[in-house]
């Protein structure tokens, strides 16, 4: 028998107490997809992405995750999850390796020390995200960027079914976005299956198989790369020069807004 999507909705709507955000979302994803989730500034792609996780309430139609509802959903670990604008506090003294080992304890009763296993999966995702090198260092002192491949690890090491990411490379300079994408194509090489929010399709385009576009709270497209690029949208998987498109607009605020603490109020980016 094959194994149920990773995830699987139908006529899904999510939002917040009264309010509807996301509404009629179907989709679901298999195993090894990497699907960039774009779409304009509140349309709904986090709401989405936290209706999944728990983070934003789950308002009607079918929602499955590995194939059991929602709601009876209780194996938080196979869902990674790189939060948006998330970055690590300059007040919190840890080193990289801390950070990401933390990433570890859901998977372990919290009187079992960290054992050799704990230790050698931490390493690997330390590797994929080519800071093994920095472990020692404490996070303050990593640039935004770095700090993003750290929670990345982080995420890793609970050894999800599919990472979801909500705006990895926002506010992260192009040469560290670059960086960003190596770490996603090398996930991506070892068949780790993607739910990427993004306005920087450009530099993850090798990485991805599937686009899906939100739109005012519906998924207005969902295709290949190749279907993407056949309509009005295509130059958006180009070399980022056209300025005629809210994505790129959006990119252009997120890189003016330095990343990390400084990360602007959400009102100014929602106008
Ligand atoms: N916690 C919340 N409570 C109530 N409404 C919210 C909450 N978070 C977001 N919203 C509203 O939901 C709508 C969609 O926001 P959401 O953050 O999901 O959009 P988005 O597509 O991720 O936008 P962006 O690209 O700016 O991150 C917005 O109108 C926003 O104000």
């Amino acid at each position: 028998m094959s194994s149920p999507p990773l995830i699987s909705l139908r006529s899904a709507s999510f939002g917040y107490a009264d309010r509807t955000v996301v509404d009629g979302v179907t989709l679901s994803q298999g195993a090894g997809e990497v699907i960039a989730l774009l779409g304009p500034n509140g349309s709904g792609k986090t709401t989405f992405v936290k209706g999944l996780l728990g983070l934003s309430e789950h308002l009607g139609g079918e929602v499955l995750l590995f194939g059991t509802p929602l709601a009876r959903f209780h194996e938080k670990p196979r869902i990674g999850y790189v939060p948006q604008r998330h970055s690590l506090s300059a007040s919190v003294r840890a080193t990289v390796r801390e950070i990401v080992e933390t990433g570890r304890l859901p998977l372990r009763p919290w009187w079992r020390p960290a054992n050799a296993t704990d230790s050698s999966v931490v390493d690997q995702a330390l590797d994929a995200v080519g800071l093994r090198d920095r472990e020692r260092e404490d996070v303050a002192a990593l640039s935004g960027g770095q700090q993003r491949r750290v929670l990345i690890a982080r995420a890793l090491v609970a050894q999800p079914d599919v990472l979801v990411m909500d705006e990895p490379t926002a506010g992260v300079d192009i040469a560290n976005q670059r960086i960003l994408a190596e770490v996603l194509s090398t996930l991506a090489a070892r068949g780790t299956s993607m739910l990427i929010v993004t306005h920087e399709l450009a530099s993850l385009r090798d990485v991805v198989t599937r686009i899906v576009c939100m739109n005012n709270g519906h998924v207005d497209f969902d295709g290949d790369p190749s279907a993407y690029a056949a309509g009005h949208r295509g130059h958006e998987l180009g070399d980022g020069h056209h300025h005629d498109s809210p994505v790129v607009d959006d990119r252009r605020s997120g890189l003016a807004a330095i990343v990390t603490d400084a990360m602007p109020p959400r009102g100014l980016r929602h106008e």
